[in-house]
């Protein structure tokens, strides 16, 4: 088996006297969907945020692809292929879904941002364009972005996400606020995108008909510590990841 693409190893994280997360450990394979669960501040976000570099881990390591990244800065982390969306979306409200997913190419344009918004190049058109109907927002290309619903803006953050033409795809909360025909269509491209384009996708997520269906592994996370981790199946099972929810996040699952 290839080595794990993202290796999170004995990370803490103090926030003052508050142990936000403590001493945590696990690996996302290649290629895989890797879900992180836990009930509402069991330091899910601020794991995600040491992995895609936000935040600084008091203590432990995160490497991905074999290299240490754990002093990098953000801004280095789309070199490496790591794209990421936020649980409050950053988009670009004014600007049309078309500009939004045409910024998110800036990674890998010899363009400035004012160029790569008049002029994009042949190639960097069809990309956006073929992103655009992936991620199921033809009909609003031209739509500006602040005038989507909340659920097709997060649809236009995976896309901008996407032209990144990333290797791992960090998704904070994708399925938050989705109709259940938009549930469908996340569970549909995620599964794409780690089958057929090989990108690994670690996400936090509540919903747990996403989260079962599309996972091949979960981490469950309780008070800044693993709780469990194993197959859907096995997380589904598991005594303690159930009195974990039934005694404070019930309502999500
Ligand atoms: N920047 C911060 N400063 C201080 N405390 C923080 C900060 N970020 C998170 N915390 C605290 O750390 C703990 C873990 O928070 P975190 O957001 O990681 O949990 P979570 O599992 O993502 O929760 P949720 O599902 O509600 O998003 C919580 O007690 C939270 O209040």
């Amino acid at each position: 088996m290839s080595a794990p693409f993202v290796e999170v190893d004995g990370i803490t994280v103090r926030f003052g006297g508050l142990m936000a997360v403590n001493n945590l450990s696990f690996q996302v394979e290649r290629g895989t969907i890797h879900a992180l669960i836990g009930p509402n501040g069991a330091g899910k976000s601020t794991t995600f945020n040491c992995i895609s570099r936000y935040y600084q881990p008091t203590a432990g390591r995160v490497r991905i692809d074999g290299l240490d990244v754990t002093h990098f800065r953000p801004s280095r982390m789309a070199g490496l292929g790591v794209a990421r969306t936020f649980q409050n979306l950053e988009l670009f409200g004014e600007l049309s879904v078309r500009e939004n997913v045409l910024l998110g190419c800036h990674a890998h344009s010899a363009n400035t941002l004012g160029g790569l918004l008049r002029r994009p190049d042949g190639a960097t058109r069809d990309l956006v364009d073929n992103l655009i109907e992936r991620v199921g927002l033809t009909h609003d290309r031209e739509t500006r972005a602040n005038e989507l619903d909340f659920g097709h803006q997060k649809l236009l953050e995976i896309a901008r996400a996407l032209a990144l033409k990333p290797r791992l795809l960090l998704l904070d909360e994708p399925a938050a606020g989705l109709r259940n025909t938009d549930i469908e269509n996340l569970d549909r491209l995620l599964t794409e995108l780690a089958q057929r384009d090989g990108i690994t996708v670690l996400l936090v997520e509540h919903v747990m008909q996403l989260v079962m269906s599309i996972s091949n592994r979960i981490t469950v996370m309780s008070f800044g510590e693993k709780l469990a981790e194993g197959t859907p199946k096995e997380i589904g099972e598991n005594p303690k990841v159930i009195e974990a929810y039934l005694g404070k996040g019930a309502a999500h699952v």
